[in-house]
């Protein structure tokens, strides 16, 4: 109880106070003698006696009618524990379900129209308000779908197409259903809700949301990453609802910072991709630590046997929500879709005239295949653009910078590898483009739902090259779309250019420099320094397999660089003494290409690009991101 009322303080205690009262919740199993009728007050004071030092503690303000001690309190469910805390997880399970199963839809309006407005249908004033605040005032049809039998407590699988709201379809009940048994129970130290997110950027967004819908209660995103302390303390001060990803949900909880026995919703967001992310295993684990007694709900955009082996083993019941079922069209309405052929060599610049044409000023993101494309590709577009890259190796404080500055305008084009491609809401991405083909059609299909959200109008545009063609026929049947075909863009500068239009390809050729684009660009032929062949690069079958990232030691020169490639020439295996950087590329081992060197190592992924619609990425066993 004490932790929960220190909590509070956090935005009006100076820092030495904090430190206090860190020192204090160390101590806090010293007070186990409070009784239940202890007022925060006596807590506080017995707490400093506790510790032996109350003057750390001057800051307190004196009680005043509405604000105790200068920081808001938390109530409590229940007088059980020798901590104040409320009671039993069994317990609790019961009331809830009690109280839930007693949820009753309101008369159904005339009108579909009526039976969508947020305000009639009984949720929360708290949520109603503060959606209309962020003019959310009517349910989209996923929200309407979840809503009734999420409210009656039945655990669910559900589908929806990109940017179509599927976060406050399970945000809603689950927001107004803590909020109602707070308002009956008072409110409590560990989470009732817990929702699992496959990346951080995710598990940020779903927070923000839920903490925008419903500001009273208090939410806590945990993620890796970041330093874990903060997160415990958050922990200890009390939450309602913990959202995070499942590496670091584990972490908590093997730390003892994270109690997850008064658990009573379960969200899982972006199944499928905790799959792609390697999270399975974390998953199960957390998902056997929660109370039997709890509403499970999942979203996933597949159902690969891993999803139907959690709904079987986890899911009681479920109900299938599906809006996208088999109809053919599984991209968002307002999407416009576009191709464009196009030489390997001259992808890069045509980029540029891509986005001045269709992005007209607005947001535009570009995916690349690899962190390291995305870098070049990056580096090369600033010259002419304010653009910044998003991938995985970039330190979470700076991916966490780069998708404000996006979000808030800074800059309008971000360069990303899939790490942005599933889940991320960054309001009115007008262009997505796909510098290279996603590796699978539902890839293709997180991609390009950047663009087109909330019922906005949006385009995405596929660069493709000729050999290529086949792997666009297979999205757009795979896809239920159609699209149209730009006309080519002429690429200046020929072939040994093609950062040329938008970077300068004479620079990135030269020995000097960034380390990291001078021996990337270098090494594909800019016109000042690589000019290695191009042919015999791009003839290169074969390589591949398990390659590791040596692009960052090739010297400067032409001929390191060119020797790398000799090195890949066939020898299917790249390593970070061959010198050749190619690795980064850790392409399928089946490269059917020619043509630049760049290239090839995209056309290595789409050799196999048999394995559209698979589960899995099956290129080369690496994670794009
Ligand atoms: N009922 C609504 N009215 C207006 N805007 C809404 C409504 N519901 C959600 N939104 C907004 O729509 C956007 C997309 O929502 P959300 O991110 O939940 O979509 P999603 O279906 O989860 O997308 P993805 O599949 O890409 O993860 C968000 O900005 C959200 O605030």
């Amino acid at each position: 109880m004490m932790s929960i009322a220190l909590r509070r303080s956090h935005s009006v205690v100076p820092r030495q106070a904090l430190a206090a009262i860190d020192t204090l919740l160390r101590h806090h199993h010293q007070f186990s003698s409070f009784t239940a009728s202890s007022t925060d007050h006596e807590v506080l004071r017995s707490a400093c006696h506790g510790v032996g030092d109350i003057r750390s503690f001057s800051i307190f303000r004196a009680p005043q009618p509405d604000i105790p001690y200068g920081f808001q309190t938390r109530e409590f469910h229940a007088k059980s524990g020798t901590l104040n805390y409320r009671a039993s997880a069994v317990l609790q399970a019961e009331f809830a379900m009690h109280e839930y199963s007693s949820y009753e839809e309101p008369a159904k309006g005339s009108g579909d129209d009526e039976n969508l407005e947020i305000a009639r249908l009984g949720i929360s004033e708290e949520i109603v308000s503060a959606l209309a605040k962020r003019g959310i005032t009517k349910l989209f049809p996923i929200q309407r779908a979840v809503l009734e039998p999420a409210m009656q407590g039945r655990d669910m699988i559900g589908r929806a197409r990109t940017g179509t709201g599927k976060t406050l379809a399970f945000g809603i009940p689950v927001l107004d259903k803590i909020i109602r048994f707070n308002a009956k129970h008072g409110r409590g130290r560990n989470p009732l809700a817990l929702v699992l997110a496959p990346t951080r950027e995710l598990a940020r967004q779903v927070e923000k949301e839920f903490y925008e819908s419903a500001p009273s209660l208090d939410t806590i995103c945990v993620y890796g990453g970041t330093p874990i302390s903060r997160q415990m303390r958050q922990l200890d001060y009390g939450v309602d609802v913990a959202v995070g990803t499942p590496g670091r949900i584990i972490d908590l909880l093997n730390r003892g910072a994270l109690n997850l026995s008064e658990v009573q919703f379960v969200v899982i967001d972006e199944a499928d991709q905790m799959l792609q992310v390697g999270f399975q295993e974390d998953v199960e684990r957390i998902l056997e630590k929660l109370p039997q007694k709890r509403q499970s709900m999942m979203f996933s955009a597949t159902m690969p046997s891993w999803i139907r082996k959690l709904t079987q083993n986890y899911l009681k019941d479920p109900l299938s929500i599906d809006l996208v079922g088999d109809s053919d069209q599984k991209l968002a309405d307002g999407i416009s879709l576009y191709s464009i052929a196009t030489e390997m060599y001259g992808k890069a610049s045509i980029v540029g005239p891509l986005i001045t044409e269709h992005a007209k000023g607005g947001k535009c993101i570009v995916f690349t295949q690899t962190k390291r494309d995305a870098d070049r590709l990056a580096y090369a577009m600033a010259r002419n653009f304010r653009c910044e890259a998003l991938h995985g190796d970039i330190s979470q404080a700076q991916r966490e910078r780069t998708l404000a500055g996006f979000r808030d305008g800074n800059f309008n084009i971000l360069v990303a590898t899939d790490v942005a491609s599933r889940g991320l809401d960054i309001p009115n991405v007008d262009l997505v483009i796909h510098y290279e083909l996603p590796n699978n059609s539902e890839i293709f299909v997180h991609r390009s739902g950047r663009t087109g959200r909330a019922g906005k109008k949006g385009s995405a545009i596929l660069i493709y090259t000729q050999d290529q063609s086949r792997a666009v026929r297979v999205i757009e049947r795979d896809v239920g779309c159609r699209f149209t075909e730009l006309p080519r863009i002429a690429v200046e500068g020929g072939d040994r250019d093609m950062f040329g239009d938008i970077g300068g390809g004479g620079r990135f050729g030269s020995s000097g420099g960034m380390r990291d684009r001078r021996d990337s660009f270098g090494r594909f032929g800019g016109p000042g320094g690589g000019g290695f062949g191009r042919p015999g690069f791009g003839r290169s079958n074969g390589y591949g397999g398990p390659s590791t990232n040596c692009g960052g030691n090739v010297g400067g020169s032409g001929f390191s660089r060119s020797g790398g490639f000799g090195e890949f020439g066939g020898s299917g295996r790249s390593s970070q003494s061959s010198g050749g950087g190619f690795g980064d590329f850790g392409g399928s081992g089946r490269s059917s290409q020619s043509g630049g060197g760049f290239g090839d190592s995209r056309s290595s992924r789409f050799g196999s690009f048999g394995s559209f619609g698979d589960d899995k990425d099956k290129n080369s066993g690496r994670k794009p991101f």
